[in-house]
């Protein structure tokens, strides 16, 4: 499923550090007195856009309730906004995520939905990969009949440098169970996100 978080030996001293190697890199001063704090601020930054790396988005999901005796169609948590960064670039990836899922006879919490989103969101991605681990997750942990992700994200590496195409966004969805075996589960869930037909 996710790649084990890699232990971390590097101190707050040597990332800062680095920040001041690039501000240096990039022509400035980094003792000049706009940038003195700049190195902390972008570590205490990084801290919280790569925080996913300290939890494991499937523990979210073990809390579930069993306690909706009847209930047995799709539940879709729509438009979960979330920034990634693009393991490539470093460069962010703004979009938001569409979960589905069939229930058996748990359901959980629906913000767990949106942390277990932002929990492979912050860290280094490739959008693939983070809508195939977000539906694995959930279908491992809640083993529910099927898992339905579809993200739809704009690319920084794309619009602020390279190719520099902006207004692209990146469609990417990954059906597991009765959404990858049953098209009209398929597309019930894609009417309800709003995806039908090509429009939105
Ligand atoms: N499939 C996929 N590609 C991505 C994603 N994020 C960034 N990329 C692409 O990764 C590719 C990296 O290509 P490289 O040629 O190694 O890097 P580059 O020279 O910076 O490429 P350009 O972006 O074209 O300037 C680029 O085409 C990016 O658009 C992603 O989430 N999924
Ligand atoms: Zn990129």
């Amino acid at each position: 499923m996710s790649d084990q978080p890699h232990p971390n030996d590097v101190s707050q001293e040597q990332a800062e550090e680095a920040v001041r190697t690039l501000l240096r890199w990039a022509g400035e001063d980094p003792a000049r007195e706009g940038l003195l704090d700049t190195p902390k601020r972008v570590v205490k930054a990084y801290r919280d856009w790569f925080s996913g790396y300290a939890s494991d988005p499937a523990d979210y999901l073990r809390r579930t309730f069993k306690e909706v005796a009847g209930y047995d169609e799709m539940v879709v948590l729509r438009d979960i906004e979330f920034e990634s960064h693009c393991e490539h670039h470093m460069a962010p990836i703004i979009g938001r995520a569409h979960v589905g899922y069939l229930p058996t006879n748990r359901v959980v919490g629906i913000s767990k939905l949106a942390r277990v989103v932002d929990g492979f969101a912050r860290r280094f991605q490739v959008q693939e990969k983070l809508t195939a681990e977000i539906a694995q997750c959930i279908q491992e942990t809640l083993q529910p009949a099927g898992v339905a992700v579809v993200i739809d994200a704009s690319h920084e590496c794309m619009t602020t440098r390279g190719v520099h195409k902006r207004g692209v966004s990146m469609i990417t969805s990954q059906m597991l169970g009765t959404f990858r075996d049953d098209a009209r589960t398929r597309a019930e869930f894609l009417q309800f996100i709003g995806i039908h037909g090509g429009s939105r």
